[in-house]
């Protein structure tokens, strides 16, 4: 066996060595940019091409790496080479090991300064006064719909969309000792606790449900006290070092979260783009019709639709749209205009790349 073995490690060995000599030369080329964009004071993270650097291995990968593992190998290297420009911090909703940490790796790779950040208005607050470059905050669930204060917040300050990043949403059930002997209490966070419902009324009907500030939050209290379980991730598990009673309990096998990206970047196009805004409208018959007339003339797709009530004491609704396209397309930038003309508040809140 040896024998076999020893030459196809000499070939691996020898195709290492030019992998290496590559990355380095990718690196130094990184560092030249650096320097470009030192000078004219132009962004370090540039989320659209970062996108078709991704989009366009996946499209040229000759195999047998998978297409997936191929894009998690370049957003590291490119991560990497991003470093040695400059190393950017991303606020989130910490402690470490909430999804919303695992959002930033996955758009970020790990070379990246993590922020963790108590609750969804600091993510904002840290952009927003630029202690951290960009922040990553949960939008939509897939089982749950939207974050409401995310879609409050987006309003209320002045951060831009930059990107967007979808993780699938796995919760274990998990306690100090592995086990619910003597466990009295579940804590995760509100929107994991509606996420399992149907597996906790099945499997542990009794049991007091607690609300807490996140699922990691949730895995530290349950880290210090064997009578409450936590509902978070495994990685978040491992952190704090629980047992798993049973992995994979959200009632949707196959839900997900998608994050923004928030900062004060303007994304250029990358080709394949989304664009969010937020609108209102007089509180009319046919109103909300007109309003979006626009879009289906210039031929743009909305890919979703959300109200808030504007909390003003009467029935008015602000409305949150996403298109297809970027905002510089020349019938994503007719429509709106016309938006714009139609609406009584608009406000565009950023074009950014299709998320993976
Ligand atoms: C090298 C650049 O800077 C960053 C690193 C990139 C890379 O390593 O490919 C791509 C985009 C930027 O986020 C660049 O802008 O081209």
């Amino acid at each position: 066996m040896t024998d076999k073995l020893t030459p196809l490690r000499e070939q691996i060995d020898a195709i290492d060595a030019q992998i290496l000599a590559l990355l380095s030369q990718r690196g130094r080329i990184a560092q030249e940019v650096g320097h470009v964009k030192a000078e004219t004071d132009a962004p370090v993270f540039r989320p659209e091409r970062e996108a078709q650097v991704l989009r366009g291995v996946a499209e040229r990968n000759p195999g047998p790496l998978k297409n997936g593992d191929v894009q998690t190998i370049f957003r590291e290297v490119m991560s990497a080479c991003r470093a040695l420009e400059k190393r950017v911090t991303v606020a989130y909703l910490g402690p470490p090991g909430t999804f919303s940490e695992q959002a930033v790796y996955q758009q970020f790779g790990s070379a990246v300064e993590g922020l963790p950040c108590a609750s969804i208005d600091e993510v904002f607050r840290a952009t927003e006064a630029g202690t951290a470059d960009f922040g990553v905050v949960p939008v939509e669930n897939s089982s749950e719909g939207a974050i409401n204060r995310t879609l409050d917040l987006m309003l209320a300050t002045t951060c831009v969309i930059s990107g967007e990043v979808s993780i699938p949403v796995h919760h274990s059930l998990m306690t100090k000792t592995g086990s619910m002997d003597g466990v009295t209490v579940v804590c995760a966070h509100s929107q994991a606790l509606a996420q399992c419902q149907v597996w906790l009324n099945l499997h542990h009907p009794g049991i007091e449900r607690r609300a807490v500030a996140s699922n990691a939050e949730a895995a530290v209290i349950a880290s210090r006290d064997p009578s409450v379980a936590a509902i978070a991730s495994e990685m978040a598990g491992e952190q704090y070092q629980l047992g798993v009673v049973q992995a994979h309990i959200q009632d949707d096998p196959h839900n997900r979260t998608r994050f923004a990206v928030i900062g004060t970047l303007n994304t250029n196009p990358s080709g394949r783009d989304h664009t969010s805004l937020v609108l209102a409208v007089p509180n009319k018959a046919g109103a909300v019709y007109n309003l979006l007339a626009p879009l289906a003339k210039h031929g743009v797709s909305m890919t979703r639709f959300e109200s808030r009530p504007a909390r003003i004491g009467t029935w008015e609704y602000y409305f949150y749209v996403d298109l297809e396209g970027h905002r510089q397309d020349e019938p994503v930038a007719r429509a709106l205009t016309e938006l714009q003309d139609n609406a009584a508040f608009f406000k565009l809140l950023g074009s950014y790349p299709v998320g993976l």
